[in-house]
């Protein structure tokens, strides 16, 4: 595919993904700007996972142009740490390059858990394991994140603190990121935009209005929120 508009560290279009008789994704555009976070929301089953799978890099049958640019790295629900690895040499994992232990010293100080590169993921609780996977995706020095779900399985005072620590790293580097989410205040505290997938396309590209640093009891968001679950079917 041609290079896109300077910028952009995602384009995607007429991107299609069946699974037998299927049609998961029917024809997907989409484009994400350098330091953009874009929020995916949609029905379960809408294909969320599966369009990320594919901007990852993870699934060859999906057809249509779609490229990404520069380092990505994903974050899934589960941490997926190697369970026989420790902390430090997950985050080290796959990753090459000058003066490593130091950068995989600081992910994990980024996140809060330098003290325990030592630690075995079996030590860690849910939501040190999550912070973790962030450390291994920061080490890689991203343009684009990808992020399935990576707070859905938290409990939801972890949920919070990880959507703060998120913040914070995404204005210390600037990365883009899409994020799959069923949460839809989680999108608003989040995203610049919000995407919705519906029967295979992008139905819904909405810039979120709401100035930063964002609060769930901010002027604005309830209507907001409303919004969105209503272009959702939520009523
Ligand atoms: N490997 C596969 N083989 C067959 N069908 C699949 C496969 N992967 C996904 N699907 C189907 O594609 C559809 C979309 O799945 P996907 O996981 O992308 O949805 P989602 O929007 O992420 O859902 P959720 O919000 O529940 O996680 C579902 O109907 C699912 O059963």
């Amino acid at each position: 595919m041609a290079p896109g508009p300077a910028g952009d560290v995602a384009v995607a279009a007429g991107v299609r993904r069946v699974f037998g008789p299927a049609v998961v994704l029917d024809a997907v555009d989409l484009t994400i700007a350098r330091g953009e976070v874009v929020a995916l929301l949609g029905a379960s089953g809408s294909g969320k996972s599966t369009l990320l799978r594919v901007l990852a890099g993870l699934d060859e049958e999906a057809t249509g142009t779609y490229r990404t640019e520069g380092a990505t790295a994903v974050v899934f629900q589960e941490h997926r740490l190697l369970p026989w690895k420790r902390v430090g040499a997950n985050v080290a994992l796959g990753v090459r390059g000058g003066d490593l232990p130091a950068r995989v010293r600081e992910a994990l100080t980024e996140v809060g858990l330098a003290e325990r590169a030592g630690a075995w993921p079996a030590e860690l609780s849910g939501g040190q394991a999550q912070r973790v996977a962030f450390a291994r995706a920061l080490v890689r020095r991203p343009d684009l994140l990808l992020l399935d779900e990576p707070f859905g399985a938290l409990d939801a005072l972890t949920r919070l603190r990880m959507q703060g620590l998120f913040g914070r790293l995404r204005e210390h580097h600037g990365f883009a990121a899409l994020l799959v989410t069923h949460d839809v205040d989680e999108a608003l505290l989040l995203a610049d935009r919000v995407l919705i997938l519906d029967a295979g396309r992008i139905t819904e590209n909405r810039e979120v209005p709401l100035p930063r640093p964002r609060a769930a009891d901010a002027p604005g968001f309830a209507a907001e929120r409303r919004a969105l679950l209503g272009l959702l079917n939520v009523h």
